[in-house]
């Protein structure tokens, strides 16, 4: 997905109104107010015109009683006026932030459902610019089109007609030029659509770049990158506001261009008129109310104009908004939807024979590349053959870039193979993927932690868990003692992505996930992140006890878990090179055995300590 620029997605203006005007209807009453009001406020702003004439010819006659009289109805279609202006405003806008709303719900549901490949190919912050700010404009077409582009149509006819009854040819010359000024601003509509894409693309990375400055303020502190951030971040920022003078300077012909041809039109009419004046044809009044009509007549074209730029800005957020909801979903193939429909009977009858006949899990002829189908750079993983049975504890090694990560996030779906199968439980992970994923737990080096409380981050894995369910399993993940020290236990609020938490902490709380999904496959990568051993033991135990009558797939980065494993898998450049036990493959003396030394077996000491205490974790795990 190009996230820089758009172009080649362009949405037609009939496409997008009508994919857009469905989110009228909940709200169709306060919107049909809101006309409502435009019309009343449209037949004050023609009357206006009509009062300032016997307004004027009141004065001319000195009649001072029919002077009083005129002067409150004119304050009264002042006030009107002023009253209709704002309970339309009030009306229009809380529509249109309900609807940007719905869309933005809409579009939140969409983005989710984009593949992983497409997802990680996007920056965070392109997809939080189009969710928020982008949705929001594209949905700022329908108000623009209605109040504004509708109104000001209207208002030109009604006037062009109540100024037809006074002079039909100067009637017919303040409309004809009309179209001119409209017609001239249209010139400037393919550029200026471009550019708010550009813009708008443009806004995105720089949110990206500010998200990502403010995420990374520890590495980026520690080792002195401010100006360099800061330099990056001028440098974008100049590029946008190299976009913006263009745009204003666009804008500003398009407006000005307009307004100059209303105004010459406007003061030849005026002198035809004062013409007719100083002869005697016409009062003063009806010279002003002709003018102020003419206006109401010219006006709406300049403004149309500026409306139409306002479109074009729309249909440029339109593009990228379109782009996401357009997308293909994640799992387009799978027969979820019939599944859940069905979910409570025929697929527990499913899982019965399921559970009996197939393999935990099973890879058949797996084949992925992330340069694409028809390319033979970049292949990530190739024939790939595993079956795990139930029960089976399975461990994944291989030097760093072997395809090991790749492995488990093919299984949990989140890419799709290129050729080849898998099956979780009996369930195809391209057929069925969320009766699939109901079966897997996934435990990452680096779990993600939600802002909120420690109960709502355990309560992902089931949001129907009862609190004790949830203690529980924070008990088995060795989790309950340290939440219970903390102020205000499980629903102390833990920060974002848990900075709170020491890194120990934050792996025993992905552990209990686990433990309360306890889904029958375990996809496992074990952390290798820098925890002391005090933690490191802890969230062994804990995961251990996890593995225990379970099947797993494990990402081994501990001795005690490629020796405990029942099988080894060595992966080299994608492919199955190495498979066996521990013992088996130590004694074929091939990248087994070498991954062992250089990787496992840092010392001899290290090599007896893993080792007793792996006899010692069989002690405390129950039976
Ligand atoms: N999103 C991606 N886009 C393109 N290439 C990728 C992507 N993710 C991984 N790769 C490439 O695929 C290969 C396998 O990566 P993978 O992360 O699966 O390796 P790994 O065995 O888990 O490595 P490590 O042990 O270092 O985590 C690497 O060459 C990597 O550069």
């Amino acid at each position: 997905m190009n996230t820089k620029s758009s172009s080649s997605g362009r949405i037609r203006l009939g496409e997008a109104l009508q994919r857009l005007l469905p989110y009228v209807k909940p709200y169709r009453l306060g919107f049909l107010a809101a006309i409502v009001l435009l019309m009343a406020r449209l037949a004050l702003d023609i009357g206006f015109a009509t009062i300032q004439q016997v307004f004027i010819d009141t004065i001319n006659s000195t009649n001072m009683q029919s002077l009083t009289r005129i002067t409150l109805i004119c304050s009264l279609a002042c006030f009107l006026i002023i009253l209709c202006l704002m309970l339309q405003h009030y009306f229009r806008f809380t529509v249109h932030s309900r609807m940007a709303w719905d869309f933005r719900a809409k579009l939140f549901n969409a983005s989710h459902r984009l593949p992983f490949r497409q997802l990680e190919a996007m920056h965070s912050g392109d997809l939080t610019s189009r969710n928020t700010k982008d949705a929001g404009a594209a949905m700022g077409m329908i108000s623009s089109l209605v109040y504004d582009l509708g109104y000001n149509l209207l208002l030109c006819l009604v006037a062009f007609l109540y100024l037809a009854s006074m002079d039909v040819w100067l009637a017919l010359l303040a409309l004809g030029t009309g179209p001119v000024v409209f017609l001239s601003g249209r010139f400037f509509d393919r550029r200026l659509r471009k550019l708010f894409t550009e813009i708008y693309a443009q806004e995105a990375l720089l949110r990206g770049i500010l998200q990502e400055t403010l995420q990374g303020m520890k590495v980026i502190r520690s080792f002195s990158l401010e100006n360099t951030l800061l330099g990056r971040y001028a440098a974008e920022r100049e590029q946008l506001n190299r976009l913006q003078k263009q745009k204003t300077l666009l804008n500003a012909l398009l407006w000005h261009s307009s307004a100059f041809i209303n105004n010459a039109v406007m003061i030849s009419c005026a002198v035809l008129i004062a013409r007719s004046a100083l002869r005697g044809e016409t009062s003063a009044g009806e010279v002003l109310a002709f003018i102020i009509l003419m206006g109401r007549v010219q006006w709406p074209f300049v403004h149309m104009s500026q409306t139409w730029g306002g479109v074009q800005e729309s249909l440029g957020a339109a593009d990228r908004v379109f782009e996401i909801l357009d997308a293909p979903r994640e799992g387009a193939a799978s027969g979820d939807e019939q599944d859940s429909a069905t979910v409570s009977a025929a697929v527990a009858a499913a899982e019965a024979t399921a559970l009996a006949e197939a393999a935990a899990l099973s890879i058949q002829g797996l084949h992925y590349s992330f340069a694409g189908p028809q390319s033979r750079e970049g292949t990530c993983l190739s024939g790939i053959h595993l079956e795990l049975k139930y029960g089976e504890t399975v461990a994944v090694v291989g030097p760093s870039g072997s395809g090991k990560t790749t492995l488990v996030r093919l299984c949990c779906g989140l890419y799709e193979p290129e050729a080849g199968s898998i099956t979780v439980c009996g369930y195809g992970v391209h057929d069925h993927l969320e009766a699939a994923r109901r079966r897997i737990s996934y435990v990452p080096q680096n779990p993600y932690l939600f802002s909120g409380s420690i109960r709502d981050n355990l309560a992902f894995s089931d949001e129907h868990a009862s609190d004790e369910e949830i203690r529980e399993a924070a008990r088995l993940a060795g989790a309950d003692e340290f939440i219970m020290r903390m102020p205000e236990g499980y629903d102390t609020l833990i920060g974002e992505h848990g900075s709170t938490l020491s890194g120990g902490q934050r792996q025993r709380l992905a552990i209990a996930r686990a433990f309360l999904r306890n889904a029958p496959l375990l996809l496992l990568d074990e952390a290798t992140s820098a925890l002391d051993n005090e933690s490191e033991r802890l969230v062994q135990q804990s995961l251990d006890l996890l593995m225990k009558d379970r099947t797993t797939l494990v990402i081994a980065h501990r001795l005690s878990t490629v020796r405990e494993a029942s099988r080894i898998i060595v992966l080299d450049h994608g492919r199955i090179v190495e498979e066996g036990t521990h013992d088996a493959l130590i004694e074929q003396d091939g990248l087994y055995a070498e991954l062992y030394h250089l990787q496992f077996r840092t010392s001899p000491a290290e090599e007896l300590e893993s080792a007793s205490y792996a006899k010692s974790l069989t002690s405390v795990l129950p039976a």
